[in-house]
């Protein structure tokens, strides 16, 4: 029996609801895999949804969503490799497949073969950002396209990478302020990927959800930190040059990477155990700022500068000289800068207890060799942060600029 919701393309998941009140639910619970019917969920009377549900961000656009974005509160982070024998001509029409699937459940609308997962929620914030690894390009032909840019990052000699979860022909990072409406667009875009494409790895992870707080404030990590207050902002002059590739193409980047970015992705376990036996005061110089409300050590409020040379009555410097604020600000990297928009993961505790717990670290920069590598660099050198958490995977992928409705992601690189 064909699926109702296959047939609908245009109507949004709540009305489709609404339709089902009036002619009966159990259409829909007849063709949805896994049953949809909820007379309560199709009543005509339904509650609006919350502005949670109902905020949605554009798919389209110069830039793709999910860089700029504000942090969802649940998101997925997804490599693919293509499957034995698939090339460019496969790998266009996934990304074709993809940009359509994006394109509905970023609206709240339903897909094809919807299951359902979904089908009371409205858009959530849903973002879907796709991007090309290395590996990508001599598997389809196109190693001439491939961007310098996306040369393996260099090896650092705190990193415990683990290759099974790290790198991948293609990834997606998915984002949503709704755990069913990210888990329902997760599958939608692995069933895409049928016969094209395997997943190669795959995290889950989370941030504070809106509202749980009084007033919005940066979010905080699971080391309790407020994390991200130091961030390049988008009404800053630099902001684009630093995060995007410009028109055109960079000097170093070829033309389909205009308005595109670079993410690296670490994923980085906490050593939670170890950081939560010091004390406050000790967690506090390992950063170089309050944890209460983020401000730096030498004073001020969480968006106060950081007072580098200021020195306490001891004649020692007031954020320590291996402080993690201290190490990674672009005044001590040659101004190297990078939009970082991480999730926090936990997948469970290990037979003696231990949290699988950390930070999945996604930042943005126009060139890699500008942001994270210097940075990393010398975090890696002398970082007190670097005792209490361990490098466990990493990637890098080339994230081309947005499509109109008429294209498609990755159609310059493709088609070009
Ligand atoms: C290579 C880049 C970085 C990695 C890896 C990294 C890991 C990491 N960071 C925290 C917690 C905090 N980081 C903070 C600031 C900060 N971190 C980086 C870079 C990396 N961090 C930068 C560039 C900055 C901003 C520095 C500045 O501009 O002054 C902060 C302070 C608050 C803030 O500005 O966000 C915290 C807290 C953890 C826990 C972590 C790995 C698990
Ligand atoms: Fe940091």
């Amino acid at each position: 029996m064909n699926d109702p919701l296959s047939e609908t393309p245009g109507i949004s998941r709540r009305r489709l609801l609404g339709t089902a009140g009036a002619a009966g639910a159990a259409g829909i619970a007849a063709g949805a895999a896994g049953g949809v019917a909820s007379t309560a969920l199709a009543r005509d009377d339904a509650p609006a949804l919350t502005t949670v549900g109902s905020t949605s961000v554009p798919f389209h656009g110069k830039h793709q969503a999910g860089i700029v974005t504000p942090p969802q509160s649940r998101g997925h982070l997804v490599a693919f490799d293509l499957a034995p024998g698939q090339g460019r001509k496969a790998a266009a029409a996934l990304l074709r497949r993809w940009t359509r699937t994006a394109e509905r459940l970023t609206t709240g609308e339903a897909v094809a073969d919807d299951t359902g997962v979904a089908l009371d929620a409205g858009p959530s914030s849903l973002t879907v950002t796709f991007g090309f690894g290395h590996s990508f390009f001599g598997r389809t032909g196109l190693a001439d396209r491939r961007p310098a840019s996306l040369d393996p990052l260099p090896d650092f000699s705190s990193d415990a990478l683990d290759p099974r979860r790290s790198h991948g022909d293609l990834w997606v990072q998915l984002g949503a302020d709704d755990a069913l409406v990210a888990f329902h667009a997760l599958r939608a875009l692995q069933r895409d990927a049928a016969g094209t494409a395997r997943v190669r790895w795959q995290m889950n992870g989370f941030n504070r959800s809106a509202g749980a707080t009084a007033r919005p404030m940066t979010t905080r990590n699971l080391m309790g930190q407020i994390d991200g207050t130091r961030n390049p902002r988008p009404e800053e002059p630099d902001f684009q040059e630093r995060v995007f590739v410009p028109e055109g193409g960079g000097p170093k980047d070829p033309a389909w990477m205009a308005h595109g970015s670079y993410a690296v992705v670490r994923r980085i376990r906490m050593l939670l155990d170890d950081w939560e036996k010091l004390g406050l005061r000790e967690q506090e110089r390992v950063i170089g700022r309050r944890k209460d409300t983020g401000a730096p050590l030498t004073g001020g409020s969480e968006t106060t500068e950081l007072d580098l040379e200021k020195t306490g009555p001891d004649g020692g410097l007031v954020i320590p000289a291996a402080a993690h604020a201290r190490i990674s600000a672009p005044e001590a990297n040659g101004g190297a800068a990078m939009l970082r928009r991480p999730f926090s993961f936990h997948d469970g505790f290990d037979e003696r207890g231990v949290p699988d717990a950390g930070l999945l670290f996604v930042c943005w920069q126009a060139d890699p060799l500008r942001g994270f590598v210097p940075v990393q660099r010398k975090l890696d050198r002398g970082d007190a942060l670097s005792p209490f958490i361990r490098h466990e995977s990493s990637g890098l992928f080339a994230v081309p600029g947005g499509c109109g409705p008429d294209g498609y992601v990755g159609e310059e690189l493709l088609e070009g």
